[in-house]
């Protein structure tokens, strides 16, 4: 990758103003002495954020830039902001749907920024999803909303929700659908473009050259032959044999989900596809809560984020711990400066 490439600033988002993402920022940025941060621009309300730091008691100049080749040649102790045109309440616990739209606007204005390659990667902070949805926000997360904004010419990339922690990471195939709608949802073709997108992003954006990818069984015991459940007979062999034969990609599966977590089972693989949102997740924030990153494969850009939500209760305190929202910074950089993480 290019020199300039690598300066570009990576675009953090707000994040839920009464959730602790904006304080996570803010932390890490506070300490970026001791423990340094790449370059990166916060899109959001730079009013609010002060405010924020204030009541952190962070020592931190907060400047408002309006292009984002400002953010290289300011002094790197202070945060480049960029508005987004809505601003924010510092009310932290507090939700207010009048905040959805300063959450919305901050993360299609990143968005716009590293389309634009004005900036190199996404990191977005918590977003309280029904606080959201309450002002008529439409996507189920940002993995949805992210597609979306990705789309060209009505078409919307498949985006993949991988949680990783360390050299351990689980994909769900279906994401944020209710545990009925799993059922109707699951499919060959879904399970065929899951595994799809995810060994060709664990070999581009992870340089993995040939990833050992795991399947995990929807029923206990991946149905016992059919005695619990005949998922894995009528969708899942069927999708694992469409992989090996249409597109030359192997499997390992479908493995009884509850053993092929074990530590002994996970290690053997690049990543573990499980058939929906808790079977994988569970499992990641299980062993590392506090340094799980989740990342969208299938996107044009890369976007990471902490594992953990808005946490409400600790906004404001300075208690909230920044290491997961760290490991995401860390990680975003490291795959767009060298093509690997
Ligand atoms: N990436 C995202 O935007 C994202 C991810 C997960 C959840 N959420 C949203 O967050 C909201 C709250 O969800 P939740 O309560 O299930 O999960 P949560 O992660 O906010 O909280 C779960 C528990 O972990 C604690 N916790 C979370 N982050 C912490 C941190 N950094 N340091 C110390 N303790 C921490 C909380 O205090 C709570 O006890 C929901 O609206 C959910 O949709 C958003
Ligand atoms: N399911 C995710 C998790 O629990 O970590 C979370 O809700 C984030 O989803 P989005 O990145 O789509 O907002």
């Amino acid at each position: 990758m290019q020199m300039a490439q690598i300066k570009k600033p990576i675009a953090i988002t707000l994040g839920e103003p009464a959730g602790i993402g904006p304080d996570l920022t803010l932390q890490l940025f506070a300490n970026k002495q001791k423990k340094p941060l790449p370059h990166m621009v916060v899109f959001g309300d730079a009013a609010f954020l002060s405010a924020r730091a204030e009541r952190l008691q962070l020592d931190l100049d907060i400047c408002q830039i309006s292009n984002i080749s400002e953010a290289v040649d300011l002094e790197s102790d202070t945060l480049p902001v960029i508005e987004v045109g809505a601003t924010a309440t510092d009310a932290p616990g507090f939700l207010d749907r009048e905040n959805a739209g300063v959450v919305t606007s901050s993360i299609e204005a990143a968005v716009a920024a590293v389309r634009g390659d004005e900036c190199r990667a996404i990191v977005t902070a918590p977003i309280h999803k029904s606080n959201l949805y309450e002002a008529g926000f439409k996507y189920p997360g940002h993995t949805e909303f992210l597609a979306a904004l990705c789309g060209e010419n009505g078409v919307s990339p498949r985006p993949v929700m991988m949680l990783a922690h360390k050299e351990k990471r689980a994909i769900p195939v279906t994401i944020h659908i209710s545990l009925k709608e799993v059922f109707s949802r699951l499919t060959v073709g879904r399970i065929v473009e899951t595994v799809r997108v995810a060994h060709h992003d664990l070999q581009q954006k992870f340089g993995i050259a040939a990833p050992r990818i795991g399947v995990t069984g929807l029923n206990p015991h991946a149905g016992e032959d059919g005695a619990m459940g005949d998922e894995e007979e009528t969708i899942i062999k069927p999708a694992l044999a469409e992989l090996k034969e249409r597109f030359d990609i192997r499997t390992d599966g479908p493995l009884p989900a509850d053993t092929a977590f074990a530590p002994h089972i996970w290690s053997g693989y690049d990543v573990i596809v499980a058939m929906y949102h808790d079977q994988a997740l569970i499992p990641v924030k299980a062993i590392g809560f506090d340094a799980g990153v989740n990342v969208t494969l299938g996107l044009p850009i890369v976007r990471t984020s902490p594992d953990h939500g808005t946490a409400l209760s600790l906004a404001g305190t300075g208690d909230a711990s920044p290491t997961s929202m760290y490991e995401a910074i860390m990680l975003a950089d490291k795959m767009t400066n060298k093509g690997a993480a």
